[in-house]
Order: structure tokens, then sequence, then C-alpha cells
């Protein structure tokens, strides 16, 4: 494709839009992107202003890379002129001019890659909690539908099987377009997505218009990017557009779930779910147990019997929505009995994972007031002893939800470790007093207790549980590294837990030794200590063997 048809094309789609096109040299494009360290030759740069630089800074690498076509907003294509200008850039790419060039970029990319999601069935998660373990419950239900599919999150994007790590929970537009191809390439027939509130109010989802789309809940974070949760909720709000989706499924669960289903507009199919009575599907008879079951009963008359391994209440909520996502997008009731089988099982990293089990500690993403407080709620009937939790909160981001964190930390677990989370720029100290307030500030709450690294901390509560407790590590899930104002650190809270569980059952194994030698030297006083030893070992034998006897004989 030349710059001139790019330009054509884009014309067509918004005659409205003021986009001005400088070519001279009849330059052909065969990609897009908006990071000048991933151009390759051919590719069209997207110079986009941003919160810390403006991209037209780097056109030079990127014509150097091989960019064929800089795209910018007046400023940026200026601002390129004039550095290629400076560095003597003998051949001058395209220039493709735009106001609101991140805008453009999705039907850009979408234009350059054939337009993969109109080949796709596509399925969006968005609301605060639950996106992650959604999308990977529908990624495993279409797959065991049958087919090919793509999961993009927050924890890893997979096309096809293969694996590439995620760098944002929802991808830039190009990248989001590059990766549908890829999937579309490799026989992908349909993709599961988490939408973030942040790539909504970027547009970075645009053009595609999915399928499904489904809302979890919605309850405070990110309130540093959104300032209010007003603007939150607006953000949201927007997936569940005619432009934007098809068809919509909302959790009515909480407030925002009602006002969203109650404002959507009437030109996009709707569907409600609700675990209390209204009308739509209904989550009912819920029998806890491994596995869960419940029923998903419409009003309607439809009815889907439901079986998931999935631990947790909220898990409940979020199995019920990728069920209706399913069954709203055309599988039939008989399919998903079958997929479903003997229960969900879908393996969701760092998500309630289990990483220990005596005392059991648990690896959890929860990293807001609302699933800290799921997370202990759904810990603690399973816990005969205490529940202990080891929890921080991270920089640079929402620093209102702090004190919240630590007041819920508090009332819902009986030993609390307050320590860092990703602290990314910012001094973690004064992060871990807002915490510490808001713990502290609960009267009769759980035993707080401030240890500011976080292998510390995880290794003293792992250490110090009883055999029966429950050692929740909540806010980092999956993540495998740090960011910290010294660069990112490997850090991984299953890795760290794992240590500490070794080194329990060293000092466990040193003292049962400890009593053997004992014990040992005991009898040594009396007889000789390699009869003592055989003796001993025989005795115990003995017993094993009596106690089985006893066993068969009861
Ligand atoms: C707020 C936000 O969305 N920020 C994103 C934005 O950063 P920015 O505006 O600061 O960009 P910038 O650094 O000023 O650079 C401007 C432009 O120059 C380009 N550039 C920059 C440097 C360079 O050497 N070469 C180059 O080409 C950049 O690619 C960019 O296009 O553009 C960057 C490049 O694409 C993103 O990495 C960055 O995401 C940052 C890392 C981020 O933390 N985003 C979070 C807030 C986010 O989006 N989170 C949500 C989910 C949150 C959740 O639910 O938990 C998500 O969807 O991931
Ligand atoms: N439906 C739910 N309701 C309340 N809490 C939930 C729900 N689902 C998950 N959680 C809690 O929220 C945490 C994050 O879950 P998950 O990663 O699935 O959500 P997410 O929306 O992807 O989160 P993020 O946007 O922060 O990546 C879980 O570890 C769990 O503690």
């Amino acid at each position: 494709m030349t710059t001139v048809h790019l330009y054509a094309e884009l014309r067509n789609l918004h005659p409205e839009l003021p986009i001005e096109v400088d070519d001279t040299g009849h330059h052909y494009i065969s990609g897009v992107t908006a990071s000048s360290w991933g151009v390759r030759k051919g590719d069209i740069f997207a110079a986009l202003p941003g919160a810390h630089t403006h991209g037209s800074r780097f056109a030079v690498d990127a014509v150097k890379a091989g960019a064929q076509c800089i795209f910018s907003d007046a400023e940026g294509v200026e601002n390129a002129k004039k550095l290629l200008k400076d560095a003597r850039i003998h051949r001058m790419p395209a220039f493709l001019t735009a106001e609101n060039p991140g805008e453009l970029l999705g039907d850009i990319a979408a234009l350059m890659y054939g337009k993969p999601a109109d080949c796709l069935r596509s399925f969006a998660v968005t609301g605060t909690n639950g996106k992650t373990t959604t999308t990977y419950i529908l990624d495993d239900l279409l797959r065991k539908l049958g087919r090919v599919t793509g999961l993009i999150g927050t924890v890893e994007v997979r096309l096809a099987g293969d694996a590439i790590p995620a760098q944002l929970t929802t991808p830039m537009p190009a990248d989001l377009q590059a990766m549908l191809a890829i999937l579309r390439e490799k026989g992908g027939t349909d993709v599961a997505m988490e939408v973030s509130s942040h790539a909504l109010s970027q547009g970075r989802t645009k053009p595609v218009c999915f399928t499904v789309a489904g809302f979890t809940n919605l309850t405070q974070d990110h309130l540093d990017f959104h300032k209010t949760m007003e603007e939150y909720y607006e953000a949201k709000k927007v997936l569940f557009t005619p432009e934007c989706s098809r068809r919509c499924i909302v959790c009515v669960d909480d407030a925002w779930g009602q006002r969203l289903a109650s404002e959507t507009e009437a030109s996009v199919p709707l569907a409600v779910f609700s675990r209390l009575e209204g009308e739509g599907w209904q989550v009912e008879d819920i029998q806890v147990g491994t596995p869960t079951r419940f029923m998903l009963r419409h009003t309607d008359g439809r009815e889907l019997p439901v079986a998931s391994f999935l631990p947790a209440d909220f898990n409940i909520s979020n199995v019920a929505l990728a069920c209706v996502m399913l069954v709203e997008s055309g599988v039939s009731i008989e399919g998903m009995r079958t997929v479903i089988g003997e229960g969900i099982d879908a393996h969701v990293p760092g998500r309630m994972e289990i990483v220990g089990r005596c005392p059991r500690v648990v690896v959890d993403f929860a990293h807001n007031a609302a699933a800290l407080e799921s997370a202990l709620k759904a810990l603690r009937p399973t816990t005969a002893g205490k529940l202990i939790v080891v929890t921080g909160s991270a920089g640079e981001r929402d620093v209102d939800k702090r004190p919240e964190m630590g007041r819920v930390v508090a009332r819902f677990a009986d030993r609390v470790y307050i320590t860092d989370d990703d602290p990314h720029m910012e001094d973690p100290a004064p992060i871990r007093a807002a915490l510490l307030e808001g713990a502290l500030s609960v009267r009769g709450g759980g035993t707080t207790t401030e240890v500011a690294l976080r292998q510390d901390a995880i290794r003293e509560a792992i250490l110090d549980a009883g055999k029966q407790d429950t050692v929740l590590l909540a806010g980092r899930g999956h993540e495998e590294f740090m960011p910290t104002a010294a660069g990112d650190i490997p850090f991984d809270d299953r890795v760290e837990a794992r240590k500490a569980i070794a080194e329990r059952e060293a000092i466990a194994e040193r003292e049962a030794g400890v009593k053997h030698v004992e014990g040992a030297e005991h009898v040594e006083g009396t007889e000789n200590a390699e009869g003592a030893g055989s003796a001993q070992g025989e005795h115990s034998a003995q017993g094993a063997g009596n106690a089985g006897q006893k066993g068969n004989a009861l």
C-alpha cells in the first residue's frame, strides 16, 4: 500500500476529520508502530504526543530503522522534518498529519493488516476486578469448544498457543491490530481480551467492534488516572456502545452495574445477570464445594447447570459472566454442558494460586480494598487457624486507596504484614505509612506489623504461621519483576513463598532430627547406640504395622 492509498482510505472512513498527506516519493508502507525501537523497514512511525515526551523526537531513529512515513500531529510533523533535516537525512519519508493521531492509529493499523478483527469472534471483559480471571475462563471454554484462540491481558498474550509476555493489560492500538493479524495468520477463530479503563479512554481498541462485551464490577481504583469514580465509570461505559460492541452482558450485583444496564443504548442487545433476584440470567442454587455447583437460570426459561473448581466466592460471578457471554454469543446450552463437563478448571496464574498447603499459602493479585476484602472473605471459611495477610500498595498509583486497603486488611485478617508492593519511582516508606495508618485505625483489628522488604515480610509470615493458618500474599499475583527507583528487579511472590516454605521444612526436619538424636541418646544410655538405633527403627516400623493392623481390624 502507498501512503496516498492509505490517506484515501482514511478519508473514506473519516470525511469530517482534517487529515493531510505530504508524499513526494511514492512511499510503500507495510506496517505501523508507535515505538521508535520497534520500527521495521517499511513501517509508518506514529509519533504520538505522550505524558513524558513527544514521539516525534525519535523520528531520526525511526527513519534510520526503515520507517517510510511519519504520522503525527502538526507539531510532531514539523519537529520531525526539522530533526531529519538537521540529521542530513537525504530521502525524506512521507508525512501524514492529523489533529489527534492517537485516535486514528487503530484505523491505520487495521487497514494495514487487513482488518483482522472482522474475521474473529471477539470477547471483551472490563470492570475493576475479575477481568483476567474471566478472560482465562473464556479462553479455556473456547478452546474446549474446539476454537483456535487468542488471549490478551495483564498476565500474558497467547496467540494460538504461542505465549508472549504482556506489556500492558490492553495493548496500544498498533500492537493490538498486529496481534490480531498474527492470530488470524495462525488460523485463530476467537479472541478473549481484557479491556482496561485506560485503554477505553485512549481508544486503544478502536476500530474493533466486539462480538460480546462483559462487565464484572466497579470499585475504587485507578483514580490517579481518572480523577473521579464518575470519570472511571464513564470510561468503562464506552465499551457498551454500538461502536465498540455488538452485544453486552452486565453483572448487576453492584450499583454501577445496575446503572450501566439502565444507561446502555437500546441499539445494543443487552443481557444482565445477577446473584440477587431480578430479571435476566440468575445465579441460583449455589452449592459451594469441589467443584462448586450452581444453576444459571434465565427468566425466559433457559437453564444451564454450572460446575467450577475455581476457589473463592467471587469466582462464581466470574464463571457466570464467562458462561453467559458464551451462551449469548451463540454457543448452545448443550455445547456449554459438554465443555463444562465435570467442572471448569481454568488455571489463572497469580489469582488465588495455592503455593503451599500446610500452612496454606495463597498468592493473589488483590490490589485494591474491594479485592482484598473479597479475597480474605473467600479464604476465611476454609481457614481453621489464623488468617494472615502480607500486603502493600503500588507506588505512583491511586494514592487515596491506601488507607482503605489498610483498614480492610485489619478488619478481615487476624495478622497483617504491611510491606512494599511495586514502588515504581515513589519512596515506599510513605506508602507503607498510609496503609499502616488505615490498619491501626481499626479497633480490635488484626495484629499489624510493618516489614519494609517484601521478601522479609513473606518469610516472616510463613515461618511464624501455624499449620492450620492461611497466609495470603496479596497484590502482585503473577508479576515477576518489581519496578523500583533503581530499575526493575526480579521478584515473584510465588518464588519467595517457596523459598520460605523450604526454609520452614528444613527447620522442621532439623528439629525432628534433634528430637530423634535426643531420643537415641536416651536409649544409648541404657543399651548400645547401634541397637538403640535399629531398635527404634524397628519399633516405629512395627508400630506402623500395628497401627495398620489395628486399622484393618477396625
Ligand atoms: C498512561 C498511559 O497509558 N501511558 C502509556 C503511554 O505513555 P506516555 O504517554 O507517558 O508516553 P511517553 O513516554 O510520553 O512517549 C510518547 C510516545 O513516544 C514514543 N516513544 C517514547 C520513547 C522512545 O524512546 N521512543 C518512542 O517512540 C512512545 O511509544 C509514545 O508513543 O504510552 C506508552 C507507550 O505506549 C505506554 O507504555 C504507557 O503506559 C504506561 C507504561 C502505563 O503504566 N500504563 C498504565 C497506566 C496502563 O495503561 N494500564 C492499563 C491497565 C491498568 C489496570 O487495569 O491495572 C493497561 O491497559 O495496561
Ligand atoms: N468478580 C470479582 N469480584 C471481586 N473481586 C474479584 C473478582 N474477581 C477477582 N477478584 C479479586 O481481584 C483480584 C484481581 O483479579 P483479576 O486479575 O481477575 O482482575 P482484573 O480485573 O484483571 O484486575 P486488574 O485490572 O487489576 O489486572 C483477584 O486476585 C481477586 O482477589
